[in-house]
């Protein structure tokens, strides 16, 4: 019987960027689709598109642009990206697990904790089944009936709910600053994957999930 952990009973996952690198992948497809609008896209643009989702960054990205652009224009412009990801994530194996993320996932099955998934993309289940992790979740928000993406707190409140755990006793674990501020406004602990200057609203940040240790939150 494990003993349950003193504050946390569920740890709240993002995908992208965190469990696999596809955060590299979306910033291709993002890189192409600008450069075909006349838009400059760098690393920095990028950054700000992490955990935001396919349209709210569509739209980002089109107000760099020089011209307005209808609802049917942006809907082809979004589905040509996602095209474009899903060309770039079809060869994904379990070795694009990025490294300690199995471990991390385990950790937190073998603590008795409930372990959800909280990514808005809605390529979301194809990517845990080509990564072969599909089963180590016990619940996975699906991004398509989601009102609200990232910063807003309706993801991770959606999975404490499905979990049934109170947000006051979940960790969420991102590499977006969205992720990060949906995670703190939803009144959970937040463990951030990445650059402690970016990720300052986290509550601990650790370069990658090599360094994921329950008992350090
Ligand atoms: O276009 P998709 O696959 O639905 O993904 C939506 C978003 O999913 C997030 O996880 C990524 O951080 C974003 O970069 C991406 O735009
Ligand atoms: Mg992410």
């Amino acid at each position: 019987m494990n003993t349950p952990h003193e504050k946390y009973d569920a740890v709240i996952f993002d995908l992208d960027g965190v469990i696999t690198d596809t955060a590299r992948y979306h910033y291709l497809a993002w890189m192409r689709l600008a450069s075909t609008q006349g838009v400059h896209f760098d690393e920095e643009f990028n950054e700000q598109l992490k955990g935001i989702d396919r349209m709210g960054s569509l739209e980002r990205i089109l107000m760099a642009a020089t011209r307005q652009y209808s609802l049917a224009e942006k809907l082809a412009l979004a589905e040509e990206k996602n095209a474009q990801y899903v060309a770039l994530i079809a060869n994904m194996t379990p070795d694009d697990l990025l490294p300690g993320a199995v471990r991390a996932l385990d950790s937190c099955r073998a603590a008795g904790m409930k372990v959800g998934l909280a990514s808005v993309s809605k390529n979301a289940f194809t990517v845990l089944d080509k990564l072969g992790i599909a089963d180590k979740f016990d619940y996975v928000v699906d991004a398509a009936k989601l009102a609200r993406g990232k910063p807003d707190p309706e993801i991770f409140l959606n999975a404490a709910s499905v979990l049934d755990v109170a947000p006051s006793r979940c960790l969420g674990v991102e590499d977006a600053v969205a992720g990060v501020a949906s995670i703190k406004a939803a009144g959970m602990t937040a463990v951030g994957i990445g650059d402690p200057a970016v990720l300052a609203q986290a509550d601990f940040v650790i370069p990658a999930l090599t360094r994921f240790d329950l008992n350090d939150y």
